[in-house]
């Protein structure tokens, strides 16, 4: 061997003992999974590059059982999402991107600051709010001036009401001329590809090695479409920042009744240690907006869709609407109530089987703070075949949540868990209830201290565009039956059509006036 070779061939065997050594270190080792199809990515583009979000998590939850290298099994989402408290905050690179969009807001910051926020935003989603937000739900889910692309119409109807309720502000998002705030909320997400472009998955996944210093600055990098992002987030921060100090005001003279002003509200009467600054209110205010649109308008879609294929669940809809319409005006009223919607027996059996069978938000990451043993809830297969009943983690390893996985178990919701049927709402099964989440045993707004703030507000959004629509409306697969496929631009699953996928977004819904 030559001299020259001798040096890469040495330092070649070194590195080769090395990774040897630290893979037979690593306590998954022993767990089943999928191979790595790729020396650089890992499995990290089977996710972000699969056809239809959920496809794997699917698969692997056939071939490996409930844990695949540690995703996706009950005892782990309980123990890390109800119990694991802040032991398991989001990782760098998750909590990096939130808050390049959103600021130090409720969904960006972990531990203690998390803690903080939570303390004072919880407030302006008690039930008394809530009844003031119904009547504005009501009112513009009755605004007219919908397109055949559902998606389109939904997403503008969420943010209409949002804003009202977040912050008393009228985006005019329904309207022709959309506000300067409305367009750069709709650009955020609404122009990214379909999936993310695998530079991206390799870049994000070089986050967590990067100081955070560095991280602060990648949103200035000189690419057209940080530069379009960019734009947008200076939109949203300015004006959210105009909207935090127009509720601060209100608030102060005791008119304000949205959601920022109760939290305004709130946080002056903090001490020093727990009080807001004004950057983390106007962090809520842009927080609230977007985590309380995207979200509901992309499970309306889906809900919708599957309405669409069954004329006679929408039958079974408006009769129960048209039952609340007698029992309202036989009250001399117009609008209905928090109970009255809560009554609604079969319709809430769909939000719920919809919210189930798709999960929008439907991966989430954590990062193990310190070593822990997850507990299975079922054993699972090691690759030697031995029974395994528990995981050990070591601090700093990354755990993905399946909320997709979980809500399809057949374990929980029976063989026809991929099959949407409301019914299995309507005949409750013991067995079937593993007392997960923030509700209906569903992850969809995961469980814990990081649960959803906002996942009653959101039901109460879904439910009453829903009857609002269906009442007067009949809707059908249109006739050419495209092919709806569920993508991921961003962290929220969102519809588009087989062939069309460059055209954006779509939920193309045939719709019939009654
Ligand atoms: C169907 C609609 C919705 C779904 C599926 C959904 C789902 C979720 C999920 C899965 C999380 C946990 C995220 C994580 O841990 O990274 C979350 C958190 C959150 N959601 Fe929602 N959400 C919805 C609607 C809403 C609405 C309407 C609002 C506000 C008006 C809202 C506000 C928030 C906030 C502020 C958080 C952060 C909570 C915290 O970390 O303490 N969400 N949501």
């Amino acid at each position: 061997m030559s001299n020259a070779l001798i040096l890469p061939v040495v330092l070649g065997v070194l590195i080769a003992i090395l990774l040897r050594r630290l893979k037979r270190r690593s306590p998954l080792e022993h767990l089943r999974g999928p191979p790595s199809s790729s020396v650089v990515y890992g499995n990290m583009l089977d996710i972000a590059q699969q056809d239809q979000v959920g496809d794997m998590d699917t698969k692997w939850n056939r071939e490996y059982g409930g844990a695949w290298r540690i995703k996706n099994c009950l005892g782990a989402l309980q123990h890390i999402c109800q119990k694991g408290g802040y032991d398991y905050p989001k990782d760098k690179t998750l909590s990096q991107t939130i808050q390049m969009i959103t600021g130090p807001g409720l969904v960006a910051v972990n531990g203690n600051t998390h803690a903080r926020q939570r303390n004072v935003v919880h407030p302006a989603f008690s039930n008394a709010r809530l009844r003031d937000h119904l009547s504005t739900f009501q009112a513009v889910a009755a605004k007219d001036g919908f397109t055949v692309n559902m998606h389109n119409w939904l997403h503008r109807t969420a943010l209409d009401m949002i804003g009202q309720v977040v912050s008393d502000f009228d985006f005019g998002a329904l309207d022709d001329e959309p506000s300067e705030l409305a367009r750069a909320y709709q650009s955020t997400f609404g122009e990214l590809p379909p999936r993310p472009p695998n530079s991206e998955v390799l870049f994000k996944g070089a986050w967590k090695w990067m100081p955070a210093m560095v991280l602060d600055f990648i949103k200035y990098m000189p690419s057209p479409e940080t530069k379009r992002l960019r734009e947008a987030l200076d939109v949203m921060e300015r004006l959210g920042a105009q909207l935090a100090k127009q509720s601060l005001v209100a608030s102060t003279s005791g008119k304000s009744r949205d959601m920022i002003g109760v939290l305004v509200g709130v946080n002056s009467r903090q001490g020093p240690s727990s009080r807001l600054s004004d950057k983390e209110l106007t962090a809520q205010t842009v927080t609230l907006i977007l985590a309380g649109h995207e979200t509901t308008a992309t499970s309306l879609d889906f809900m919708l869709w599957e309405l669409a294929k069954r004329p006679e669940c929408q039958a079974k809809i408006r009769e129960e609407i048209a039952a609340l319409r007698s029992k309202v005006l036989a009250r001399g009223k117009i609008e209905y109530t928090l109970e009255d919607l809560d009554n609604l027996r079969y319709t809430t059996a769909a939000v719920k089987e919809s919210l189930r069978l798709h999960a929008v938000v439907y991966h989430l990451t954590r990062e193990a703070t310190k070593d822990d043993i997850l507990p299975l809830s079922e054993p699972i297969l090691s690759r030697d075949g031995q029974l395994v009943h528990s995981i050990p983690i070591k601090a700093g390893q990354l755990v993905l949540l399946s909320q997709w996985g979980f809500n399809r178990l057949p374990k929980y919701w029976g063989s026809d868990a991929e099959t949407w049927n409301p019914e299995r709402f309507l005949q409750p099964d013991a067995n079937r209830d593993p007392s997960m989440g923030m509700y209906a045993n569903l992850m969809s707004f995961s469980a814990g201290i990081r649960g959803c703030i906002g996942w009653r507000f959101a039901v109460l959004q879904i439910t009453s565009i829903a009857i609002q629509l269906l009442e007067d409306f009949e809707l059908r697969i249109p006739p050419d039956t495209p092919e709806i496929v569920r993508a991921a631009p961003g962290p929220i699953m969102t519809p588009y059509v087989r062939g069309k996928m460059h055209e954006g977004p779509c939920m193309p819904l045939q719709i019939s006036p009654l």
